[in-house]
């Protein structure tokens, strides 16, 4: 619902990259104002005078109720709702920085899909251990949503979680217009395992993909990895329905069939013979599965959860897997398993 243009709710957004500049976009354009962070006053620049983000958005023109510097207490004065779109492995050296300057009751919401190298942390973890807030001041929106799409106003579906009911709903009625519309839950596992795991189910498609593999190779590797990313999360406390909505399956396709998606471009260079480190050296934006195979794989060992097709991956990114060799199922296997 867009809020009255009397009373706007002032926001903040931290991050400009792809993702960050188009949920800015999202709740610009249902109502809010918005102020971004940018690390690089240039950028910061064009996104207040020119109504631009030409590096990450090309030829997308922003609302002029979105204007950004690189001074974090300038952007997040007043805010009531703290929107964080970083790399997940630099978030928690940004919270840092922020922590004394967060307005004392903002809302404090994570756009990221990743999971913390190290300590295998989810971003709201991350989020509540160094800001010390409960579960009802934070949450997490995620789904199927390529930036570049959402920037172009393709009509588009998100899931807000929380714990609360309440904060959810406070999110997902400021990050709703026209073109975007937010549902709710309160699974929150559910719904960020689900945006991690998608990108490393995303990365094999892409490397098969990469191989020159076809539709029947593809369909087994979604469908049986999203019988992974279920039974990952569920060991963790998911609600198995989440992984089937938005945030689950709906990421998934999407994210696999899309040329967009820098995990599954990821994966195609891989496909196609390029090594990790020549990979990360070509992808100029954040391609989040390729950092989070080792900590899903620490998460997965720990609780006795097999994923073949996320260490397959992992073998492939080490080099010790030919990525013709990634297949739907660990190929050591020999009994036939049940579905
Ligand atoms: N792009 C997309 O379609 C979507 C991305 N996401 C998630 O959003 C998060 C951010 O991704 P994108 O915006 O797409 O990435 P991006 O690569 O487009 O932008 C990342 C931004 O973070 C900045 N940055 C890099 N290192 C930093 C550091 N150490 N401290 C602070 N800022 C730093 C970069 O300068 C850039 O502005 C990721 O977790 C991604 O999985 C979620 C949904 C959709
Ligand atoms: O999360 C996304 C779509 O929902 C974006 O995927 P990529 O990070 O692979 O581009």
């Amino acid at each position: 619902m867009a809020q009255s243009t009397d009373s706007p709710r002032r926001v903040a957004v931290l991050g400009s990259g792809s993702w960050g500049t188009t949920f800015a976009k999202i709740l610009a354009d249902g109502g809010s104002s918005v102020a971004m962070w940018a690390r690089r006053p240039e950028l910061a620049r064009e996104i207040s005078q020119s109504n631009r983000n030409s590096d990450y958005l090309p030829g997308i023109n922003l609302p002029r109720n979105i204007w950004a510097s690189a001074r974090l207490p300038e952007v997040l004065e007043g805010a009531e709702q703290v929107y964080l779109s970083v790399p997940s492995q630099s978030l928690r050296e940004n919270l840092r920085i922020v922590r004394e300057i967060i307005p004392e009751d903002a809302l404090v919401v994570s756009l990221m899909k990743g999971v913390e190298k190290g300590t295998g942390a989810r971003m709201s973890e991350v989020i509540r251990q160094e800001l010390g807030l409960g579960g009802e001041r934070v949450a997490v929106a995620s789904g199927p949503n390529l930036a570049l799409e959402i920037a172009k106003e393709q009509p588009t579906a998100a899931v807000v979680s929380s714990e609360s009911i309440d904060t959810a709903t406070a999110v997902a009625m400021t990050a709703t217009n026209p073109y975007f519309r937010s549902f709710v839950n309160t699974d929150v596992i559910g719904t960020e395992f689900g945006g991690v795991l998608k990108n490393l189910i995303a990365v094999a498609i892409g490397i098969v993909d990469g191989v020159g593999y076809g539709e029947n190779t593809k369909a087994s590797i979604i469908t049986r990895g999203l019988a992974e990313m279920t039974d990952f999360a569920v060991a963790y406390g998911a609600r198995p329905e989440t992984l089937s909505g938005l945030a689950g399956l709906g990421d998934l396709i999407a994210t696999c069939e899309s040329s967009l998606s820098r995990n599954n471009t990821a994966g195609r260079l891989l496909g196609q013979g390029y090594s990790y480190s020549e990979v990360i050296k070509q992808m100029n934006q954040t391609a989040e599965g390729l950092s989070s195979v080792a900590p899903v794989l620490e998460l997965a060992l720990a609780k006795g959860v097999q994923m073949p097709i996320v260490s397959q991956v992992a073998e492939v990114l080490a080099g010790t897997l030919n990525p013709r060799d990634i297949a739907p199922h660990l190929t050591t296997d020999e009994l036939p398993q049940g579905e």
